[in-house]
């Protein structure tokens, strides 16, 4: 399952000649797929907990497909997505289903019992942004938030009745005003799990229907 093209999207990079150009990832010698850290863990650590054998389940902005792979393996029935076609590829060899494409949009209404998240989160001015596919992974725009607020806005239509969302959110983009709009947008929230780290404090924030 899944879209694997690596057609489109930043790093592809050829000149007017047609001339192949490595993309900066590439060129930078970094990690084209985020992998997973801290974060990832305490999201899937926490997601564990409240899956039930054959719940279905969706992580969003999957990456290597390491938190959907933890839910698969407590008895979830998890797909992934994910925008990069390099990260659809690895969690796909990772055993991980996966669909490319934005956010939740590919999926049909009610259908999540569970969807987890864990967003590009950091800060990062626009003088600042670069153009790989790791700076989707990793990049939260201006306030952190870039894809984090789409998030809110069109979770609710995927998830079942009686749904939740688990987001990991960083201190770095500010957990209260992420709840004030998810709130604004019908969704009520609760802190589930908190970590602290040397530059950030982790936390994995629960939304559910008002
Ligand atoms: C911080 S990484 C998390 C990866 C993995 N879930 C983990 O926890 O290790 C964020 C992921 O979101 C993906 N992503 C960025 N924008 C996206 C979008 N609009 N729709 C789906 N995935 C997106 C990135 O490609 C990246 O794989």
């Amino acid at each position: 399952m899944g879209e694997e093209s690596d057609a489109g999207g930043p790093g592809d990079s050829g000149d007017e000649n047609g001339t192949e150009r490595p993309s900066l990832a590439d060129q930078r010698d970094v990690e084209s797929v985020y992998q997973p850290a801290e974060d990832s863990d305490l999201l899937a650590r926490t997601a564990r907990e409240r899956v039930d054998a054959g719940d279905t389940v969706l992580d969003v902005g999957t990456g290597s497909g390491y938190v959907a792979a933890m839910l698969a393996e407590a008895g979830a029935r998890a797909v992934g997505v994910d925008v990069s076609p390099l990260a659809c590829r690895e969690a796909a060899g990772n055993g991980v289903p996966v669909v490319r494409g934005d956010l939740v949009e590919p999926f049909r209404t009610d259908t999540f019992d569970l969807v987890a998240f864990n967003p590009p989160y950091l800060p990062t001015p626009p003088e600042q942004e670069w153009d790989d596919w790791m700076e989707h992974a990793l990049s939260g725009g201006d306030d952190g938030r870039r894809l984090v607020d789409p998030f809110l806005e069109t979770v609710e239509r995927v998830l079942a009745p009686g749904g939740e969302a688990l987001m990991l959110v960083s201190s770095l983009t500010d957990p209260e005003a992420v709840r004030a709009y998810a709130s604004e947008h019908g969704l009520a929230s609760e802190q589930l799990a908190s970590e602290k780290h040397p530059y950030e404090a982790l936390v994995v924030l629960r939304f559910y229907r008002k």
